[in-house]
């Protein structure tokens, strides 16, 4: 009796199932907002109401008249003609069961719209039909093209800034880098890039620099560092690299990211900047300033360890009636000249300075008093025999001396400049040397 009861109600409840499934699969088709159809040899013979509104069918009346081919324009964007190729793709439905492709859509009203299609195959006993499911992508593409369109303006913000990102994976021994810092690096687009071929990137002077802030960086320092890169043609750049560790919660390096920066340019602009700070404009000389700065190391450097640096004043013999009878171009011409001339005849450690209108002055390092009278008086002789344009001949008088170490910059220069005073009364046109005074320096400095 138990068991008869028991069988009733199993025999019950899979009634009651199968006709709450049923329910629930309209429902399912019918709510659906995917597009769904069910089609054979081209025919449309059911579809959910989500179809109709999508591709805007009024009725359902219509679908007789609707063949597939309806449903799409004449050719996909690809140039493809749709009715051929969407033959091979319900062929392949056909054959495999499945087919899933992108397809370009027209409804009844014209309007296209790029879709995702899924075709199964239902072997029913009515014989194949295909069901399609239609979702409309458009919402999708747009916002896969607004990602895109964002890359490619980050991209060219990054391109104006010279500026690139890079991720140095640990796990995976790489560095990845953008489009950019191929360019920046001189390196083929694409190539694998590994820690080693990076150091071999990086300028040998500038190796050990780089590996210490790389080593401080995974110690979780911030890795923030000017270097230089050379490019496989010699070329060098000079960038400025960023960088911060990610580590995994088990506190292990898991990768680097950060970006490049070439600065190379501005690094030119600021050597120039400097280069002009320290330098005469008209004659290429140094100036005052860095004369001003060259005689205190000169002097620090007799004190500590008693390195003799000699000085010569130089000034220009009646360079008044210069401009006076040809023009400033021409005096101007005569102080460039002039200005090769002694550069031409110094060393490397040795520094010419523009004292001020027609007046030079020039340090040498490790020079002693003799050498120095020597050099003057070539300096004399090269001048006076030198054809100047337009001008032709000049002459110039000179003084000298040698730094002494109760010297300060303003003794020895005022030492320099009465001997030059007495070059002139003697007639000009020759070196007069400062006697080697001990000096006692008063003057602030
Ligand atoms: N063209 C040109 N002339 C300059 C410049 N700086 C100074 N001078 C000129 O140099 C001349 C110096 O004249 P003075 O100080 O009288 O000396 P000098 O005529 O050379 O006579 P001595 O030094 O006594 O032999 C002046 O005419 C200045 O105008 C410059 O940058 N360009």
């Amino acid at each position: 009796m138990a068991t008869q009861h028991s069988i009733k109600n199993k025999t019950n409840g899979a009634e009651a199932t199968d006709s709450t499934l049923l329910h629930r699969y309209r429902a399912a088709f019918t709510q659906s907002r995917d597009a769904i159809l069910f089609f054979q040899h081209g025919r449309i013979f059911d579809c959910n109401p989500a179809f109709l509104a999508l591709f805007r069918i009024p009725h359902r009346k219509q679908l007789a008249k609707l063949d597939i081919d309806n449903l799409s324009p004449f050719k996909q964007p690809n140039g493809q003609r749709s009715d051929i190729a969407g033959n091979i793709r319900i062929k392949r439905a056909l054959n495999t069961g499945q087919a899933f492709f992108d397809w370009q859509m027209r409804d009844l009203g014209g309007r296209e719209f790029p879709a995702e299609v899924m075709l199964y195959r239902l072997d029913l006993p009515e014989g194949r039909v295909l069901q399609a499911t239609v979702r409309d992508i458009s919402e999708r593409q747009a916002q896969r093209q607004a990602l895109l369109q964002r890359e490619q303006d980050l991209l060219e913000a990054q391109r104006i800034a010279c500026l690139g990102n890079w991720i140095s994976d640990f796990e995976r021994s790489e560095i990845r880098w953008c489009e950019q810092i191929y360019q920046m690096f001189g390196r083929p687009q694409g190539e694998h890039i590994t820690h080693a071929i990076f150091m071999q990137a990086v300028h040998p002077d500038d190796r050990d620099h780089v590996q210490t802030a790389f080593d401080a960086a995974m110690r979780g320092a911030p890795y923030d560092i000017v270097h230089r890169v050379v490019h496989p043609d010699g070329r060098v750049r000079t960038v400025h690299a960023r960088g911060q560790i990610e580590f995994s919660p088990d506190g292990q390096a898991r990768r680097m990211i950060g970006t490049v920066q070439d600065i190379t340019e501005q690094k030119r602009l600021e050597a120039e900047l400097a280069h002009s700070a320290i330098t005469d404009h008209l004659t290429g000389a140094f100036n005052r300033k860095r004369f001003d700065e060259e005689i205190e190391k000169a002097l620090a450097r007799l004190r500590r360890n008693g390195v003799s640096t000699a000085l010569i004043l130089l000034d220009i013999d009646h360079f008044k009636p210069v401009n006076d009878t040809h023009g400033h171009d021409v005096g101007d011409q005569v102080l460039v000249e002039l200005t090769h001339l002694i550069q031409e005849s110094l060393r490397v450690p040795d520094l010419l300075a523009r004292w001020g209108g027609e007046e030079f002055v020039l340090l040498l390092p490790d020079t002693g008093l003799s050498e120095a009278y020597y050099l003057a008086e070539r300096l004399r002789q090269l001048i006076a025999s030198h054809c100047f344009t337009v001008v032709r001949t000049i002459t110039a008088s000179l003084s000298l001396t040698t730094l002494q170490s109760t010297d300060c910059p303003h003794s020895c220069m005022k030492r320099l400049d009465e001997a030059l005073y007495q070059a002139k009364h003697a007639g000009r046109n020759q070196v007069i040397e400062a006697p080697p005074i001990v000096s006692v320096c008063n003057q602030p400095h």
